[in-house]
Order: structure tokens, then sequence, then C-alpha cells
């Protein structure tokens, strides 16, 4: 019987905390399914890569069945050549008294280059999901520094929007979270973004139902969902990183081997222009797994309350597009 071929997959900022959480998971077959085997680059910056050598030693011990080798790299072409994912983690994190415009501008700059050398030595299948900060705009930055690649193989993520979006709706309706379907989160992975659940359906209900608890959608919902990020910093003092994993790899999977039959999830995409949102913005939709291709859910009907909403997250993903203007490519 022949072989399946090993997958190549690329994790910048491999020995950050999202690194270390997704590495074993994506060993063991979770991201990619039990069948595929999977051939590890791991990123870092050169002060980083003793701890990557670490972790690969680690990976080593797990012997795992489909894990055919990890290599670790201190040089973006070398790590990227030839590979079918790209998990771009590895960003500059927030430091003290830093503004948003000069994160943008530091990471922009991280993303511009590694979006041009994916362009140069990346494989033809490939797929890329952005994680370091901000990731829509990263996102946007690498897509636009690769020509040669169609700007859908570059998302980032929101999974963990959708997940939060999810845990918080089955709280509220005491029903486990299999049984909710249908949230759908726009807009930007920030403070702005949109958790919607007025298309869901929750243990066979509406989530519209849900929604007319106007009090509990905009005071309790929606900031629960749009500002967990800073809520898990201030309590366990480091940024969400097993959740964030955890989200990369559902993203991935979901990618490749398809979103589950009537339902949707949520990810960062280059818009073609839906729902009001100008192409080419990595924009949040709801979306579905078609042949290992994302497509937005269309034709959902967008009330004035949704509107509003995804209306201030696009502005802002605007503004952040026109921050590091300079960066883009004429
Ligand atoms: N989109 C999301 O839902 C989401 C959720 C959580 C965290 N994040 C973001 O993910 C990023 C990583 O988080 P973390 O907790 O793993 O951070 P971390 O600081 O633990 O790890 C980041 C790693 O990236 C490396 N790195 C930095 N620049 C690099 C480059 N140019 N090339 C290769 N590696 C590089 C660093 O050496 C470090 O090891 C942050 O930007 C964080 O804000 C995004
Ligand atoms: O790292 C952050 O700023 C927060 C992170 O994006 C999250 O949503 O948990």
């Amino acid at each position: 019987m022949p072989s399946t071929p090993p997958a190549v997959v690329t994790v910048t900022g491999a020995a950050g905390h999202i690194g270390y959480a997704a590495l074993f998971r994506i060993a063991a077959g979770a991201m990619l399914g039990h069948d595929q085997p999977v051939r590890l680059r791991l990123l870092e910056l050169p002060g980083a890569v003793s701890a990557a050598v670490g972790t690969a030693m680690e990976l080593d011990d797990g012997a795992f069945e489909q894990l055919t080798s990890v290599d670790i790299f201190d040089d973006a072409r070398a790590a990227f050549d030839g590979t079918d994912y790209a998990l771009l983690v590895g960003a500059k994190p927030r430091s003290k008294g830093m503004e948003r415009a000069d994160l943008l501008q530091a990471n922009a700059a991280i993303f511009a280059e590694q979006g041009a050398v994916l362009n140069d030595v990346a494989g033809e299948d490939l797929r890329v999901i952005v994680v370091g900060n901000p990731a829509n705009t990263n996102a946007a930055i690498a897509a636009a520094h690769a020509p040669d690649i169609p700007a859908e193989r570059f998302t980032a993520l929101t999974r963990l929007d959708h997940n939060r979006a999810i845990a918080q709706l089955s709280h509220r309706a005491g029903c486990p979270a299999r049984e909710i379907t249908r949230v759908s989160v726009w807009g930007n992975h920030s403070a702005s973004q949109y958790p919607d659940i007025f298309h869901a359906r929750v243990a066979g209900r509406s989530g519209a139902e849900f929604a007319e608890d106007r009090a509990w959608l905009v005071d309790d919902f929606i900031p629960t969902v749009a500002r967990r990020g800073t809520a898990i910093i201030e309590t366990r003092g480091a940024s969400s990183a097993a959740s964030a994993a955890s989200a990369t790899i559902d993203h991935v999977h979901d990618w490749v081997l398809g979103t589950p039959d009537g339902d949707w999830t949520s990810a960062a995409l280059p818009s073609p222009g839906v729902y009001g949102v100008p192409e080419g913005l990595v924009c949040s939709f709801p979306v579905r797994s078609v042949g290992e291709r994302w497509e937005i859910v269309e034709g959902l009907d967008i009330n004035e309350f949704s509107r509003t909403r995804i209306d201030a997250s696009v502005a802002e993903l605007a503004d952040e597009i026109a921050a590091v203007g300079d960066l883009l490519p004429a």
C-alpha cells in the first residue's frame, strides 16, 4: 500500500507558550488526522533556539506514531522551504508603555518579511494561519507581500473567540457546548469584535430567543467574549496559551477536514467585499470549509443591532491597515 506523504508544518514562535501547547497535539494527530504523517519545523529567534531544541527533545520522547521529523531554524527561508502549513504564532508582545500603533508597526515588519519569504519558498498548497497579534492586520500584511499565493490562503485566528462565545452561551442555556451551532464572530480579534448569536441554534432553540434579553446580551455576553483575552491576562498573569493553541488546531483541522454538516465556524479571511466589508480587509466571518476551502456563509439576515457592531469592528480594521500603510506594497 502506498504510504501518505508527510505534511510539512512550520510553527513560528515555537518555543513560546502557544507553540509549546500546540506542538504536542499536532504531533499526536489532532490537527491533520491520526493517519497523516507530519514533519515539524520550529522557527524561533536565535535567543530562543535552545528552548526550541528542548521542546524538540520532548517531542522525541513522545514517540508519536506519525511524527516523521522535527527541525529547528532561526532562518525563515529555511523554515518555510516547501512548507504546507505555516502557523504564524511568533510576534513581539506589547511591552509597557507601548502604544497600539507601535505594536502594529513592530509586528507588521515581521509579517511583511515572512509573507515575502513564503511567497518565494513555500509549498504550492500552502495554508497560513496568523495567531500573533494584531492577527487580522498581520495576516493582511503577509498576504500583501505574497502576490503569487492566493490571498484566501492567508487567514487569522478568531476561532478562539468563536469557542469562547459557545462556552458563554452554553453556560447561559445550561446545555453542553456540542448542542450549540451556527455562532458567528465578525470583525477584528480585539475588543471591538462582534460575537453574533442571532443565527445560532442552542439545544433545539433559536439563538435569537436568547438575544431577546438585551441586558444580558449587551452587558454580559458580548463584553465577556470580546474581553476574555484581557480577563485571562489579568487572572492568569499571562495571555491565553492552551486555549489559543487548541483553537488554532481546531481552525486548521476544520479547514482541511471540513466543518460538520449543518454547522459553521468563524475565521478571519481577506474579504471578497461581502456583508459590507471592504475587499482585502482580513475580517472574521461565519465560514464553512468545503473541499479544503473556506467559504463565507452568505445570505444571513443582518439586523440593525448586528450591523452597527460589525461596522464598528470593520472600521477599526480599516484604521489598523491605514496605520501600517507604509509597509504595504505600492
Ligand atoms: N489570535 C488569538 O486568538 C490569540 C490568542 C492568544 C495569543 N495571541 C497572540 O499570539 C502571540 C504568541 O503568544 P505566546 O503566548 O505564545 O507568546 P510568547 O511570548 O510566549 O511566545 C512568542 C514567541 O515568538 C518568538 N518570536 C518573536 N518574534 C519572532 C519572529 N520574528 N520569528 C520567530 N519567532 C518569533 C519569541 O521568541 C517567543 O518565543 C502573541 O502575539 C499573542 O498576543 C493571539
Ligand atoms: O494576547 C492577547 O492580547 C490576548 C489574546 O489575543 C486573547 O484573545 O487571549
